[in-house]
Order: C-alpha cells, then structure tokens, then sequence
C-alpha cells in the first residue's frame, strides 16, 4: 500500500518533492505551454500551507534534445503561481543545492536544477542501484522525506524517480495519487469501451492496443495519427512515399508487422482510417484510402473526415473512452480538425479519460475541455493502460514507513 500526503507529518519536514514539469519550450527555452506546472500546484501548495520545507526536482528535455533547457523558467512561472515563495538555484544536489535546501523554512520551497543535466539521471537502475547514485547519496542526507508527483515520468527507471525511496520515507503525491486512481482501474468504468490510440508513440501504443483486446478492456480501438498510418500499411493501403519514409525514419517499421498480427487476430475491433488528409502544396487534401498512394511528397497528416464520422458514431455510442494522442498533426491549423472533431466528440462520452502530455497540451491549444479525467503523462499513461507496473509506483510500494 502507497503512503499518501495524508500519513505524513508535514510541519516543519524537509520534503524532496519530485514533480514532472517537462513542458514545451520555444527555442530561447521559453515555457510554451504551463499545464504540467499548474497540474502540481495542489501538492506543493498543501505541503507549504502544512509548513513544509521543500525541495523541487524536476527533469525538462532529453540531452541533445531542442527541449533540454534549465528550470529557471519553471520557478518563475511557479512563483506566479503559488503564494509562497520559490527560489531557484542551478544545481541538483551539488554544495549550493544542499545549502539552498538547509536555508529553506517552513512554508518555502526551492525549486532544483535540471535532474538531466548530470548524466546518472538519464540512465536507468534499479531501486537499490539508484539509491547509490551521487543525486541520491548527496540529496537523501540533507532530506527527511521524499514525495513523488512526477506520474508522466513513472515509467523512468531513473535516480530521482525510484533512489529515494529506497533509503527515505516516501509518499505519492496528489496527482500520482489521482492519476493512480483513475489510470489503474480502468476496469471498473462501464462499457462499450472504446480506445483511441492516435499521436507518434506506435510502439507503446501497439503494446497497449494488444494489451486491451487480450483483456477484453477495449470493446472498440480506433487508431490515428502515425499510429493510423502504421495500420493503414499494415492492411496493405500504400499511405505514400513521404508518410511511409516518416514510418521508417521513426523506426516503426518492425512495428507493421505487429499490427497486422493485431489485425489479423482483433480485425473485428479494430479501426483504422478510411480517408487521410494529405499536404498538397500547403493546403489540405483529403484522399479515401482507395485513391491513395498521395504523390510523393504528400505527407498523410491528419484523418480524413469520412473517418471522423464514422468514429463519431462508434463514439456516440460508448460509454467510457480512453484517448492517447492527437488524431493528426495538430500544431498545424490545416490537420488539426481531426484532433478538434474527435476529441470534441469523446468530451460528449459519460466517461473521458485523455492521456498525454502533447495531447493535453493539444486540448488546451485547441480549447477543447469537458473530459473526466486528463492525465499529465503520455507515456506513462500508455505503459499504465498496458497493464505495465510503474517503476516509481514499485518502488513507493517497497519504501521504508517513516
Ligand atoms: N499523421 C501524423 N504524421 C506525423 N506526426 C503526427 C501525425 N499525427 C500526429 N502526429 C504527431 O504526434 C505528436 C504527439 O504524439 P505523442 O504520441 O507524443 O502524443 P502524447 O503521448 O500525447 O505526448 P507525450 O507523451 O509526448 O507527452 C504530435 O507532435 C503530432 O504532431
Ligand atoms: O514528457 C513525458 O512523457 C515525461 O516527462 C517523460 O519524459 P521522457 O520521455 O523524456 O522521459
């Protein structure tokens, strides 16, 4: 059983709170969008209005990544946001980080430098081997307890998300808290349950479609975006020169192969796109599947609306639909229509559960609310709803009680 917020003494406590505020940037590491770092401020403020001390750890970016920027932008949007104050220092746990934690009190929190910047954070351990770490070994002594709200970075094997807990008194926040609730127990929402698995993650979204059809959770899969084109393909349909070089590019090639294997076994549930609408000299062009391939350099960048009609009417009638991904490229005005129409339509369903960071951040742009739930984690989400177990939530489970 996972400890939360609510066994812990927080006054006067010094709490090492990982959150996960991974959010888009522009390129001068602007914030482009602040839902993940809004989606934590319940948890910190109710640490801090509890006379916490907190330290903020946090990951932005992969090394190498356009992304991959410091978390002084993310402190400052959090002072806006929290009405205590946050400092920020640009450090993870070297002299500076540890004497910003040590200066902390009650009620004020310190927001960490980048966990990714030091190169153990952007490698996977075990529990026990995290815990040897130097972000762990020089943070834990200088911590009395560690929370984790960081669910969209649950499936990271990564120090600051499964080391602490192995040597200090752990908790799950409020939001790994809910997204644990409604993530974890998908099986007791009522049926027809339809999947709509959209966006470029096609391998995790392969394993969860299999996944859901195996346990009989998933009464109908619709697919889009790449994860449609890669169906498309695996059903012999030529999507085009520029789509299929953009399947390979991603090395989702090896994942045609299992989609058809999919299709071959749960073709009865299983939907794919019946129109694509494909990028001609910059405008939209819609193509049934029967007059494709598009020429060459005509990219399949969204669903076409003979598909979104006929997945508007298997969604008008289920009762509980889970989305992962948008339908189509949806930062371009001209392919966002599938992403706006479908996710409109499941907003309308008795029960919505959106997972996705990119895809949260679609609805947002495109301001498209009403669901039940939203989660914060694409990929975690996915692994969660293929019935993978979370390494963070592992190791909260195996953490010592204060
Ligand atoms: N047909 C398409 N061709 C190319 N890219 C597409 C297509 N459809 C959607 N995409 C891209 O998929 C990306 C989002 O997919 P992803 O699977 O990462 O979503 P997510 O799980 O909600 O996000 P994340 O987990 O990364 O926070 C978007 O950037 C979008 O442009
Ligand atoms: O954006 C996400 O999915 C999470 O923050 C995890 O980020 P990562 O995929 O770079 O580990």
């Amino acid at each position: 059983m996972i400890a939360t917020l609510d066994d812990l003494d927080a006054a006067g406590t010094v709490v090492g709170l990982r959150v996960d505020i991974n959010s888009p940037v522009d390129a001068d590491g602007r914030l482009l969008d602040d839902s993940r770092i809004r989606a934590h401020v319940g948890t910190i403020s109710s640490l801090l209005e509890r006379n916490a001390r907190v330290a903020l750890l946090a990951h932005q970016g992969r090394p190498g990544g356009d992304s991959f920027t410091t978390l002084e932008p993310h402190a400052d949007r959090l002072n806006e946001l929290l009405d205590a104050p946050v400092e920020y220092v640009d450090e993870t746990h070297g002299t500076s980080a540890r004497a910003a934690i040590a200066d902390l009190t009650d009620g004020t929190c310190v927001v960490l430098e980048n966990t990714r910047f030091y190169s153990e954070e952007y490698m996977e351990f075990d529990s026990a081997d995290a815990a040897t770490t130097h972000l762990v070994e020089r943070l834990a002594p200088v911590l009395d307890v560690y929370v984790n709200d960081a669910f969209a970075a649950a499936h990271r094997s990564q120090p600051s998300i499964v080391g602490f807990p192995h040597v200090l008194p752990s908790y799950a926040g409020q939001v790994m808290e809910r997204e644990l609730a409604v993530l974890d127990d998908i099986e007791s929402t009522t049926c027809p349950r339809t999947y709509v698995l959209g966006g470029a993650k096609v391998s995790g979204s392969i394993d969860a479609a299999r996944d859901v059809l195996e346990r009989d959770l998933a009464d109908t899969v619709l697919t889009a975006g790449v994860v449609g084109n890669v169906f498309l393909v695996a059903d012999d349909h030529d999507v085009g020169k520029a789509s299929t070089d953009f399947i390979y590019d991603q090395g989702y090639w090896d994942e045609i192969d299992r989609a058809a294997a999919l299709l071959e076994e749960y073709g009865d549930r299983i939907e794919y796109p019946r129109d694509v609408a494909v990028e001609r000299n910059g405008d939209r062009v819609e193509l049934p599947v029967g007059e494709m391939p598009p020429a060459d350099d005509e990219p399949a960048m969204d669903v076409g609306t003979e598909t979104l009609a006929a997945y508007e009417e298997i969604l008008e009638e289920s009762e509980t639909v889970i989305l992962n991904g948008p339908a189509g490229v949806y930062e371009n005005e001209t392919f966002a229509e599938g992403t706006q129409s479908l996710y409109r339509a499941a907003a309308t369903v008795e029960t919505s559960i959106v997972g996705g960071g990119d895809t949260a951040s679609a609805m947002n742009a495109l301001g498209i609310d009403g669901f039940t739930h939203v989660s914060t984690g694409g990929g975690a989400a996915l692994a969660l709803l293929t019935g993978d177990t979370l390494p963070a939530v592992c190791a909260l489970d195996n953490a010592p009680v204060s």
